[in-house]
C-alpha cells in the first residue's frame, strides 16, 4: 500500500527540478468549454507537457495501466453532465480502479471531483441552487493542496455537489476514504447556512479533487497557481517515494475518437482556375472625398447584383465591387452540396457534394495560393471573399463525443412553431469573390479603390478610370430619400408579424433552466424567431431595390458598429450587429470580443445605471462563463502562453442598447498549435490567412449565442428551440488574402430567402433571444428578447409609426 498521504509533502526539490527534464500530465476531457484553459493553466505554471484525451476515448492498445505509466499525473476536468451516468464521465471512471503500484496522482476539477466523491461513497445530488459562473470565497485547512491558503476567492461552474449527509454517521467519523480540504457556506432556503465541499484528498491514495475552478480568469491567480504547485509537488514527491517514473514520453498529444480527416476536395482545383485573374498585388489609388459606403454601393452595384458591405461605425467600411473575375460560392450543410457560379463572362457553373471540413480545407487551400503580398498598407482587404457562414455550418463544425445525441441539421416538423417552418432556408455558405473592392476610412473619409486583377492597374485601366467617375459623383438628393421612404412605407404598412408566443417563450426558458439544474449546461442562449411577410413589390425594379432600401433604413435607425448588408442570390440580409466574432491580423494576432448582458437605452438610462445593472452577480456570471468560453476557444488554437484577457466585463455604449463586452487576444504560434488544431494539415504556414480560417472552423458556432459548455449547450437548444437559427446567430464578414479577417456575429439582423422571387409575398426573419442562467427570471428574459428585437423590428414599422411595434 501507498505510504500516508501527509508523509509526501517533499521540500519543493523537485518543482525546481522541473526545468531540467520536462514532465507529462494526461488530461481527461470531458467536452467541457474550459478544458484548454486548464491544460494552459498547467502546462503554464508547472511546465509539463500535457497530453489531451477525451472520455469517449479508448485506451491506447486497450491497456491503461502500460499507457499511463508514461505520465506522471492524470487530471480530470470539468464538464456536462452527471458523474452517475458513465457516459458523462466515460474513462474517468477507470482510473479509481488503479491499485498498489499502478497508482498514480490524480486531480479532479468539478466534474472530474464529483467522479472521485462518488467513486468513495459520497452521493453527488443536486445544490438547492446552482452556481453557475459566481465568485466565491471557501476557507480552506490552510494545509495540503492549500498549504499558506486560508481562504481563497474563485469561481464556481457547478450544480451538483457531493453530499456529505450521504454518509453516514459513522463513515463520516472514520471517513475511511477522503478527507475534507475545504468548503463553501451556502445559504439555503431556510436563510441558514451549510457546508459544500470544496476540495478533497483521499487518505491512502495520491488522489485530489476541488469543486472550483482554478483556471477561470475570475479565481484568485496566484492563490490557484500556488494550490497546482503545492499539488504537483506532493505528486512528483509520491512518484519518487513509490520509485514511479522514467518510462519515458508518448508521441502523442491528443487522443480522440473524433477524426475528421478527409480527402483533399478536387473542387479547390476549380476555385484555383476560377481566381487566375487574381495576382499577388491589390493595386490601389486613395480618393480623399467624403463618400459614404452607401454612395459608393449604389454607384457600382446595380439592384440585384450580388453585393456585399461590411459597413463599421469603428475605422473601415468594405464594399464589393462586381468584376469579370467575380464568382459566387454557395453551400448546404443538410445536403452537402457546394456549388460555384461566375457572375460574368461564361457564367459558368460547378456542382459539387462535399462535407464540410472538405469546405474548410478548399477555402484554406485557395487563400494559401492566392496569398497577395503587397497592397494599400491601410487597407485591411486587399481581395477574397466576403460573405456568411449560417449557425448551422458552425453545428457542423463542433466535435460530436460518441454515442451523445448528435447535433443533427434536421429538424422535425413541429407544431408550435409551424407559422416559420415552411420558410426556406438560405445556404450555410455563401461567399462572394471580390478582386475589386472599395474601403473607405471612416475617420478620414479616404477611399480607397482597388483591384488584385493586373490589368486593373495600366494607365487608364479600371483604377484610373473609375477614380475619374468618383470624381465626379454626387450623392442621392433629399428628394431621393424622400422617394425611398415613401417606397418602403407602402410595402411595409401591409406587413403581417408573428411575434414568438410568450408562453411558448417562458416555457423554453424554464426547459433551459432544467437543463441547468440537472448540471447538464452553465448557461443557454435560448433564441426566438420574428417572421413579417410583406408584399412583394409589383415593379421589377420595387422588387430588387427592397432590401438594399430597408438596409439603409436600419443603418439610420440602429447605426452598429458591423453593420452589413448582402444581397446574396436568393438570400437577402441587413444587419446591424454590435458584436465582433473573430479578428485577425495579418501577422500573427486573433481577437474575439464576446457580449453578454444587455440594458435597454431610454432617456433616464446612463451608462452609469446600467454599469450598476449589469454589475449584478447574473449578468457578471453569464459574461463570465462566456468569456472563459472564449479563452478556452482561443486556447484551442494558440496553445498555452498564447492567450490574455484585454477587457473583462466592461460596458459600452451600443446605440439603442448597452451591453458588456470582454476582449481576448490570443497569438499563433506555427510551431505550437493549440490542441483543436494540432493534428489538422497546413498549420505550420505563415500565411495567417489559413491560420484565420482554421480559427473560423474550430470556432462556430460563437460561443455568445450558445452557452456554455458549447457542444452539450448547443444539443438541449436544438432540442428546445427546435428551428434553423440560419443566418441569425451564424457569422458575416471578409476573408482577406492579404491574410486578415474579421467576422461580426449576426445578431440585430433581418433575413430573407425566396426561390420564387416573383411571388406574391416575401418573408422576412429575425432572430432574438438572451443567455439564461438560474438566475434569470421569465419575464426578464421575455423582455430582454424583444429589446433586441425591436431594435431591427422596429424597422419594418411604417415610417410614421415606428416604434409602434411591441
Ligand atoms: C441573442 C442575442 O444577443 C446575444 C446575447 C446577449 C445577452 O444575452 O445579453 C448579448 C449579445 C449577444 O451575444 C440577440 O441579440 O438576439
Ligand atoms: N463544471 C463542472 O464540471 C460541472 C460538473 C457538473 N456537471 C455540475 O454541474 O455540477
Amino acid at each position: 500500500m501507498a505510504p500516508l498521504l501527509g508523509s509526501w509533502d517533499g521540500d519543493g526539490s523537485e518543482t525546481a527540478q522541473l526545468s531540467k527534464t520536462q514532465k507529462s500530465i494526461l488530461y481527461v476531457d470531458a467536452y467541457d468549454s474550459f478544458s484548454y484553459n486548464v491544460v494552459a493553466m498547467l502546462e503554464e505554471t508547472l511546465g509539463a507537457k500535457v497530453t489531451v484525451m477525451t472520455i469517449d476515448s479508448e485506451w491506447p492498445d486497450g491497456n491503461m495501466r502500460e499507457f499511463l505509466r508514461h505520465y506522471e499525473a492524470i487530471v480530470l476536468g470539468p464538464g456536462p453532465g452527471n458523474p452517475n451516468l458513465p457516459k458523462d464521465v466515460g474513462i474517468m471512471r477507470d482510473i479509481w480502479n488503479l491499485q498498489g503500484a499502478e497508482l498514480l496522482p490524480v486531480l479532479g476539477i468539478c466534474l472530474g471531483f464529483q467522479s472521485l466523491c462518488l467513486h468513495h461513497g459520497v452521493s453527488i445530488d443536486r445544490l438547492p441552487y446552482p452556481l453557475h459562473g459566481q465568485v466565491r470565497h471557501i476557507s480552506t485547512s490552510a494545509k495540503d493542496v492549500f498549504e499558506g491558503l486560508p481562504s481563497v476567492e474563485v469561481t464556481l461552474y457547478h450544480s451538483l455537489y457531493a453530499n456529505m449527509d450521504s454518509l453516514s454517521h459513522s463513515q463520516r467519523l472514520s471517513s475511511d476514504h477522503l478527507e475534507f480540504l475545504a468548503w463553501l457556506s451556502l445559504e439555503n432556503s431556510s436563510g441558514s447556512d451549510s457546508e459544500i465541499p470544496m476540495a478533497v484528498r483521499h487518505r491512502q491514495k495520491p488522489f485530489w479533487g476541488v469543486q472550483f475552478h482554478p483556471e477561470s480568469c475570475k479565481s484568485e491567480k496566484d492563490a490557484c497557481k500556488s494550490l497546482l504547485q503545492n499539488w504537483w509537488r506532493m505528486a512528483l514527491t509520491f512518484n519518487k517515494v513509490v520509485g514511479r517514473g522514467g518510462y519515458g514520453t508518448l508521441s502523442e498529444t491528443i487522443i480522440s475518437p473524433q477524426n475528421d480527416m478527409s480527402a483533399f476536395p478536387d473542387v479547390a482545383y476549380e476555385m484555383l482556375k476560377w481566381s487566375e485573374a487574381t495576382s499577388a498585388v491589390s493595386a490601389y489609388r486613395s480618393l480623399g472625398r467624403g463618400l459614404t459606403p452607401e454612395d459608393v454601393s449604389e454607384v457600382f452595384n446595380k439592384p440585384g447584383a450580388p453585393t456585399v458591405l461590411f459597413q463599421s461605425n469603428g475605422r473601415y467600411s468594405i464594399i464589393s465591387i462586381p468584376s469579370p473575375g467575380s464568382w459566387r460560392l454557395e453551400y448546404s450543410v443538410e445536403t452537402q452540396h457546394l456549388s460555384l457560379c461566375q457572375l460574368q463572362g461564361e457564367h459558368e457553373a460547378v456542382e459539387k457534394t462535399l462535407s464540410v471540413t472538405q469546405l474548410w480545407d478548399a477555402l484554406r487551400y485557395l487563400m494559401d495560393m492566392k496569398k497577395v503580398n503587397l497592397g494599400s498598407p491601410e487597407s485591411p482587404f486587399w481581395g477574397g471573399f466576403l460573405g456568411y457562414f449560417s449557425y448551422e455550418l458552425g453545428l457542423a463544425c463542433l466535435p460530436h463525443p460518441k454515442g451523445s445525441d448528435h447535433v443533427s441539421v434536421s429538424y422535425e416538423h413541429s407544431t408550435e412553431r409551424s407559422s416559420t417552418r415552411s420558410l426556406e432556408d438560405p445556404p450555410d455558405a455563401s461567399l462572394l469573390w471580390c478582386d475589386r473592392s472599395i474601403i473607405i476610412d471612416n475617420n478620414t473619409g479616404n477611399l480607397i479603390l482597388q483591384s488584385t486583377r493586373e490589368s486593373d492597374n495600366q494607365p487608364s485601366g479600371w483604377l484610373d478610370e473609375t477614380l475619374k467617375s468618383l470624381e465626379a459623383y454626387s450623392s442621392s438628393s433629399r428628394a431621393d430619400q424622400e422617394a425611398d421612404a415613401q417606397f418602403l412605407n407602402s410595402i411595409l404598412c401591409e406587413g403581417k408579424i408573428v411575434f414568438p408566443e410568450e408562453a411558448i417563450y417562458k416555457r423554453q426558458i424554464e426547459s433551459c433552466k432544467a437543463e441547468l439544474e440537472a448540471g447538464e449546461s452553465y448557461e443557454l442562449c435560448l433564441t426566438s424567431e420574428t417572421s413579417i411577410t410583406l408584399p412583394t413589390p409589383t415593379t421589377e425594379e420595387g422588387r430588387i431595390t427592397f432590401p438594399w432600401k430597408l438596409y439603409k433604413k436600419l443603418r439610420k435607425y440602429n447605426p452598429a458598429a458591423f453593420s452589413a448588408f448582402a444581397d446574396l442570390g436568393h438570400a437577402k440580409v441587413v444587419s446591424s450587429s454590435p458584436e465582433c466574432f473573430l479578428n485577425w491580423d495579418r501577422e500573427s494576432t486573433l481577437e474575439m470580443k464576446p457580449m453578454k448582458g444587455t440594458v435597454r437605452k431610454t432617456p433616464e438610462m446612463t451608462i452609469e445605471k446600467a454599469r450598476e445593472i449589469l454589475g449584478s452577480t447574473k449578468e457578471m456570471a453569464e459574461n463570465l462563463m462566456i468569456a472563459d468560453l472564449i479563452r478556452h476557444d482561443l486556447y484551442g488554437i494558440c496553445g498555452s502562453g498564447g492567450v490574455h484577457v484585454e477587457k473583462l466585463l466592461e460596458v459600452e455604449d451600443h446605440g439603442r442598447v448597452y451591453q458588456m463586452i470582454t476582449h481576448v487576444k490570443g497569438v499563433v504560434n506555427p510551431d505550437h498549435p493549440g490542441f483543436a488544431v494540432r493534428h489538422m494539415p497546413q498549420l505550420k504556414s505563415s500565411n495567417m490567412a489559413v491560420h484565420g480560417l482554421t480559427a473560423l472552423q474550430r470556432c462556430l458556432p460563437p460561443g455568445s449565442m450558445t452557452g456554455a459548455p458549447k457542444e452539450r449547450s448547443c444539443m438541449h437548444l436544438q432540442n428546445i428551440e427546435d428551428r434553423k437559427r440560419s443566418i441569425y446567430s451564424g457569422v458575416m464578414g471578409y476573408l482577406d488574402l492579404g491574410g486578415g479577417g474579421s467576422f461580426s456575429v449576426l445578431i440585430r439582423t433581418a433575413f430573407t430567402c425566396t426561390t420564387e422571387p416573383q411571388g406574391q409575398q416575401q418573408t422576412w426573419r429575425i432572430g432574438a433571444g438572451g443567455a439564461v442562467t438560474t438566475l434569470s427570471t421569465a419575464e426578464g428574459e421575455w423582455q430582454e428578447m424583444l429589446t433586441k428585437l425591436r431594435t431591427v423590428c422596429n424597422v419594418f414599422a411604417p415610417s410614421e409609426a415606428e416604434g409602434a411595434s411591441r
